[in-house]
C-alpha cells in the first residue's frame, strides 16, 4: 500500500497547551480518508501542517512520498490542492474570472478551467458573479479552485460546513468520486461521521488531537456488535454450558426463554452456538444487537480510547 501522506509523531502546542498529539496519520493512495472528530480535536490544525500553514512543534510530514522539508514544500503543495476554512474568491468576479486568478497565480494553463468547472457542476453558472452563488456553489467554486491543475492530492477542511442536506448530498457525491474522476486522494474533515460514512473508505479519528482509530470503514464496523440474544430449548443447561466458557449470562427478564450473552467475535460466537448444539441445548434463534455508526463514534470520542 501506497501512503500518500504520512505524519511521524507529529505535535503541536500552542502556548505550552497541546492541541496535536504524537499524531501517526496514514493515507493510502486513491481512497477518500474522513478525517473525523469532535469541534476542537485537532483537525484543522493537523490540515494546515500538512499543508505547511502552520509550523508542527514535533514530528515530520510525508507527502507524495517525500518528508516535506523547506526545499520540496512549495514543489509538493503545487502537486496538492487545498480548500481550508470557507470558501474563498472574489465576490465582484465570476467564477470564471476567480479560477482564472488562480491559475495565474499557479501557473496553470486556462485550459484547465473548463475541465475544474464541469467536474464540480458549474460550467452554466461560470459568468455568473460569485456574490450571487449560494454556499453550496462557493463551496464547489472552492473545490474547483483546489481541483485547477489536476493535483494529486485534495486536502478539504469541513467542505460540508454551513451546507443544506441537498448541498450535502451533492458534495457527497462529488467528493466520492473524485479519486476515479480525476486521480486525486482525498483528506477530508467532518465533525459529523453520519455525513462522511458514504463518501469515505477509509476514517481517522480523533479527540483531543489524539488518533484513537484508523482503518476502514468496515473495520470500525467490526466495534458495532452489541450484545447478543440466543434462545434455547434447555435454557438452565444453556447457562450451565456458557457459564463454563466463561460466558456470564441471564435470561431475558421477559422472555425467559432468550439468554443475553454480552459482546463477543464472530468465531467466538460459532464455537459457542456450536458447543450449544453438540450438547444438545436446541439452539433456535439468534440475534445481534448493532450500534450505528454514529454510537459508535460517539462511544470512541467520549472514552477517548485507541481501538486501532
Ligand atoms: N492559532 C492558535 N492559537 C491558539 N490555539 C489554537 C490556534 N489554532 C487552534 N487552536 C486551538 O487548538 C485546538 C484545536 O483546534 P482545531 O481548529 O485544529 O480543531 P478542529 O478539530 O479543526 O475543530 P473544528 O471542528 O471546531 O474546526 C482548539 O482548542 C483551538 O482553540
Amino acid at each position: 500500500m501506497i501512503s500518500v501522506i504520512e505524519t511521524h509523531d507529529l505535535c503541536k502546542s500552542y502556548n505550552g497547551r497541546i492541541v496535536v498529539e504524537h499524531l501517526n496519520l496514514s493515507v493510502p493512495q486513491g481512497c477518500v480518508y474522513g478525517f473525523l472528530g469532535p469541534n476542537g480535536a485537532g483537525k484543522s490544525t493537523s490540515m494546515k501542517i500538512l499543508l505547511g500553514l502552520v509550523h508542527p512543534t514535533s514530528g515530520s510530514v510525508k507527502l507524495l512520498g517525500q518528508t516535506m522539508n523547506e526545499e520540496n514544500r512549495i514543489a509538493l503543495l503545487r502537486k496538492t490542492g487545498s480548500l481550508i476554512e470557507s470558501p474563498s474568491g472574489y465576490l465582484h468576479l465570476t467564477a470564471r474570472e476567480n479560477l482564472k486568478i488562480i491559475a495565474d497565480l499557479k501557473d496553470i494553463d486556462h485550459k484547465d478551467i473548463d475541465r475544474v468547472l464541469e467536474i464540480v457542476h458549474l460550467t452554466a453558472d461560470a459568468n455568473r458573479k460569485v456574490g450571487q452563488y449560494s454556499l453550496g456553489m462557493k463551496q464547489r467554486l472552492g473545490i474547483a479552485m483546489a481541483l485547477l491543475g489536476n493535483p494529486r492530492l485534495l486536502i478539504l477542511d469541513e467542505p460540508t460546513n454551513g451546507l443544506d442536506p441537498a448541498g450535502i448530498q451533492e458534495m457527497r457525491g462529488l467528493i466520492a468520486s473524485m479519486p476515479e474522476s480525476t486521480g486525486a486522494t482525498v483528506l477530508i474533515s467532518s465533525h459529523l461521521l453520519g455525513e462522511m460514512e458514504q463518501m469515505v473508505t477509509q476514517l481517522g479519528i480523533l479527540d483531543h488531537g489524539k488518533m484513537i482509530f484508523e482503518g476502514s470503514l468496515q473495520e470500525l464496523r467490526k466495534h458495532s456488535r452489541g450484545g447478543i440474544q440466543i434462545r434455547v430449548l434447555d435454557v438452565k443447561k444453556g447457562i450451565d454450558i456458557l457459564n463454563r466458557q466463561g460466558i456470564l449470562t441471564q435470561p431475558m427478564t421477559h422472555h425467559l426463554d432468550i439468554l443475553q450473552l454480552p459482546s463477543i467475535s464472530d468465531e467466538k460466537l460459532a464455537e459457542l452456538v456450536r458447543t450449544l448444539s453438540e450438547n444438545n441445548v436446541g439452539v433456535v434463534g439468534l440475534t445481534s444487537e448493532t450500534k450505528s455508526l454514529e454510537e459508535i463514534f460517539l462511544s470512541l470520542t467520549q472514552n477517548g480510547r485507541e481501538v486501532a
